[in-house]
C-alpha cells in the first residue's frame, strides 16, 4: 500500500501560511481547514512551526513522571480545578461500559489564588500542581501549553474566516482560556481484552483539540458517511486537529465532533498529549453569533459546557 493510503481521508493541511498571517494565506489554508472541518471532523497539521525539542521536553518529563510509583504520582491526585494526576480508572466515557485503560496528567493556565477569577470562586481555576521528583516536567509542559496556545490560536483565525467572521473574531473569548494540555499514558492492552479501551468511543467536550502521538498507533476515528473506524496513525512532525462539541454548537452543526477511540494492540506503553484549547469560562456560546438564523441550540457558556461534560466523565468530581 502506498505511504499515505491509509489515512486517505484525513487531510494533512500545511498551516505555514497562517504565520505571516497574510490574507491569500489566511484564506487558502480556511478552504482547507473549511472541507475538513464539514467532511471528517479531523485532519493533520504541518507546518506549525512547533520545535522538535519542545515535544520531545514534553514527551520525556511526562514519562518520568508516569514511571513514577503510584503514592508518589498520588501527591499530586487530580484536584476539583481538575489539575494533576488522574490514576487509571477514573475515567468513563458516555456510554462506555468500561472505565478507559489510561491514567493522565493535567495542566492548565496557571492563575494564582489571588487572581480575580479564582478569588471570586470560578470554577476550574487555579494554580497547577507540579510533582517535586519531576522538576522538569513544569518547565517542559509550560513550553508545550505555549505552543499550543500559539497554534491554537492560528487555527481559530482560519476557522473564523472558513465560518464567514472576521479572523479575530474568536480572539477576545480566549484572553484568560479554560485551554488543557494532557499527557496521557496508555499501559499495552491485553491481547484476550476484546472489549476495553484506552480511551473507549467518544467526542472531545471543547473547541478544537491538538494531539502529539508517539509512533505506538492505536487511534481510530469514525468515518462519517460509512459509520466505520478508520486508523488515525502516527505522521512524524505532525499534530492531528478534531472538531469538538462546543464548536459543532457554536457553528450550530456547521461543523461537526467526530467520535474516536483509542485502543493500544502495540505490545508496549504508548503516550499521547491531548491539548483542548477551549476559550474562556464564560465565553458565550451562542450560535446566532456565528451567524445562524436558525439556532439548534440555547446560549450556554464555555465553562458551563465543559463541567457539564466533566461531572458526567470523571469521577473524581463525584466524590466531594
Ligand atoms: O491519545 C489519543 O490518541 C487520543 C486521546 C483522546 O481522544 C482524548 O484524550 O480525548
Ligand atoms: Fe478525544
Amino acid at each position: 500500500m502506498p505511504e499515505g493510503a491509509v489515512h486517505q481521508s484525513l487531510p494533512v493541511i500545511d498551516v505555514s501560511p497562517l504565520m505571516d498571517a497574510s490574507e491569500s494565506g489566511i484564506r487558502a489554508v480556511a478552504v482547507e481547514i473549511h472541507a475538513a472541518c464539514t467532511g471528517p471532523g479531523f485532519f493533520y497539521i504541518r507546518g506549525h512551526g512547533v520545535p522538535d525539542a519542545v515535544v520531545a521536553g514534553a514527551r520525556d518529563q511526562a514519562a518520568r513522571f508516569f514511571h513514577l510509583a503510584p503514592e508518589v504520582k498520588a501527591n499530586t491526585k487530580a484536584n476539583q480545578m481538575h489539575r494533576g494526576w488522574h490514576a487509571m480508572g477514573g475515567a468513563v466515557m458516555e456510554g462506555a461500559k468500561k472505565a478507559d485503560l489510561k491514567e493522565f496528567y493535567s495542566m492548565g493556565l496557571d492563575l494564582p489564588l489571588d487572581h480575580p477569577v479564582v478569588a471570586a470562586g470560578q470554577k476550574l481555576r487555579g494554580p497547577n500542581q507540579w510533582p517535586a521528583e519531576v522538576p522538569g516536567l513544569r518547565p517542559a509542559m509550560e513550553a508545550y501549553y505555549a505552543e499550543m496556545m500559539r497554534v491554537g490560536g492560528l487555527l481559530m483565525k482560519a476557522i473564523a474566516v472558513s465560518l464567514d467572521l472576521p479572523r479575530d473574531f474568536f480572539a477576545p473569548h480566549y484572553t484568560l482560556p479554560l485551554q488543557r494540555t494532557q499527557a496521557i499514558f496508555y499501559p499495552p492492552q491485553a491481547p484476550d481484552d476484546t472489549d476495553g479501551f484506552g480511551v473507549a468511543p467518544h467526542t472531545d467536550f471543547g473547541c478544537i483539540t491538538l494531539l502529539w502521538q508517539d509512533g505506538s498507533g492505536g487511534l481510530e476515528v469514525r468515518e462519517r458517511q460509512t459509520g466505520q473506524w478508520i486508523p488515525a496513525p502516527p505522521l512524524p512532525g505532525t499534530f492531528v486537529i478534531n472538531v469538538g462539541d462546543l464548536l459543532g454548537r457554536w457553528s450550530n452543526d456547521r461543523f461537526a465532533s467526530t467520535p474516536h477511540r483509542v485502543v493500544n494492540r502495540s505490545g508496549h506503553e504508548r503516550m499521547s498529549i491531548a491539548t483542548f484549547h477551549d476559550p474562556n469560562f464564560d465565553a458565550p456560546i451562542d450560535p446566532r453569533a456565528l451567524g445562524a438564523t436558525e439556532p439548534r441550540y440555547a446560549p450556554t457558556t464555555s465553562g458551563g459546557h465543559i463541567l457539564e461534560c466533566f461531572d458526567k466523565a470523571f469521577s473524581y468530581r463525584k466524590k466531594d
